[in-house]
């Protein structure tokens, strides 16, 4: 009986997910850019780099917002050089600022104010400046908890109240994307503060969306797994080995990926964006009481959540596997070297008394 509900269900999910790619390939786009004005923080680096690269190439005016010059420098050349086949002059396709998203709001509010004043209005808020680093919880100093906060939510927060009230006051619809994880769907062993802080991000999205829905504003957030990047390069020098088991499960994706399926998706004013087989299960089931932006999401969410949940279990079967299996590692490595220090200890009391 089981199997037999459980094999229907396998069935009726392949011809749908065909359908579903189908769907989001041809439905009609909800935003156009060409000749708007996309702001997007961390775009030197990543995920930002790769949206600044399609974007552009879908005729938008590109700000990029980082803090190291050098490095935005190099990300303005390598977006317009992308651009050269594009009409018009590729070299005023671009600005730069350099800000730290997680300083002074004066500093912010200026930058986006001059962003503004020679693009013009920013019609698409890309949210992606961000970073993570994984821990052991008791490890984690309070100043890394501050900081992962501070850039990733805050840092969101700011520049997206800043650019939005614009956009409300002229009233001619825009789009706001914000860069959560899909650490910020589930909690994973070494992301006690990262996930607490991409969680945040989620629930700020949900209520803003509520917010701007009457405005013509859509709201995205995008989910990445595992991604190709110079930020990813930084988390895995320290990441504890469960952190990277358990990761692993969502797969690895290069940041065109993950920034091409986010700006088809914040452009069809989808409120959900994510990657993967992984990314599509986690998604749907953790989508809870969020907006309801395409028919095709709520028939998933309908009808998968049940069968997603029991899959689910599966996989938090495996990842405590990996932690218990880790843990006893440790503890057989541990004793080993008291074994060790023992032989040691009583090998030198044996010198001593000779
Ligand atoms: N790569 C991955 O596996 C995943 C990434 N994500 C999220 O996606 C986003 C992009 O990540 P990714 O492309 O990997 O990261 P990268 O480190 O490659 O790029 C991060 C960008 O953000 C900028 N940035 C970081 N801190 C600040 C700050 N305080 N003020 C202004 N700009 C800042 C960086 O520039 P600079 O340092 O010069 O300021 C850089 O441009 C992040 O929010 C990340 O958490 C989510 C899931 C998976
Ligand atoms: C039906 C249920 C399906 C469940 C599938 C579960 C898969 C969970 C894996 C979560 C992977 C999290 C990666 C976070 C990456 C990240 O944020 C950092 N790399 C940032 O740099």
């Amino acid at each position: 009986m089981f199997g037999v509900i459980l094999s229907s269900l396998v069935c009726g999910l392949v011809p749908y997910l065909v359908i579903r790619a189908l769907w989001c390939h041809f439905y009609p786009k909800r935003h156009h850019l060409q000749g708007k004005h996309v702001l997007v923080t961390g775009g030197s680096s990543g995920i930002g780099l790769s949206v600044a690269r399609q974007v552009a190439l879908l005729g938008a005016k590109v700000t990029l917002v980082a803090r190291n010059v050098e490095r935005l420098q190099k990300a303005k050349e390598e977006v317009e050089s992308a651009c050269t086949k594009l009409e018009g002059d590729s070299s005023s396709r671009v600005q730069i600022f350099s800000v730290d998203l997680a300083g002074r709001r004066e500093n912010i509010d200026t930058a986006i104010k001059e962003a503004e004043a020679s693009q013009g209005p920013v019609y698409m808020l890309v949210n992606c400046a961000g970073f993570s680093r994984a821990q052991v919880f008791e490890d984690i100093p309070q100043s890394l908890v501050k900081e992962l906060i501070d850039v990733n939510l805050m840092g969101s927060f700011t520049v997206t109240q800043e650019v939005v009230r614009g956009m409300k006051q002229r009233g001619e619809g825009g789009v706001v994307v914000f860069t959560s994880s899909q650490g910020g769907l589930v909690g994973l062993y070494g992301f006690t503060a990262y996930s607490a802080a991409k969680g945040a991000v989620v629930k700020l999205a949900e209520a803003l969306h509520m917010e701007l829905k009457p405005h013509g504003i859509t709201v995205t957030v995008c989910y990445p797994p595992d991604t190709q990047t110079p930020g990813f390069e930084e988390e895995n020098k320290t990441k504890p080995v469960e952190t990277r088991l358990i990761s692993e499960a969502a797969g690895l994706f290069t940041s065109d990926q993950v920034a091409k399926k986010l700006v088809d998706d914040a452009l069809q004013g989808n409120f959900i964006s994510t990657v993967g087989f992984e990314g599509f299960m986690l998604t749907t089931l953790c989508a809870g009481m969020g907006p309801v932006t395409d028919s095709l999401s709520l028939l998933s969410q309908m009808f998968l959540t049940g069968l997603f949940r029991l899959i689910s279990a599966f996989y938090l079967w495996s990842f405590s596997n990996i932690v218990r299996r880790e843990h006893e590692k440790k503890i057989t490595a541990g004793s080993r070297t008291k074994a060790e220090c023992s032989q040691v200890f009583f090998w030198t009391q044996a010198c001593r008394q000779e």
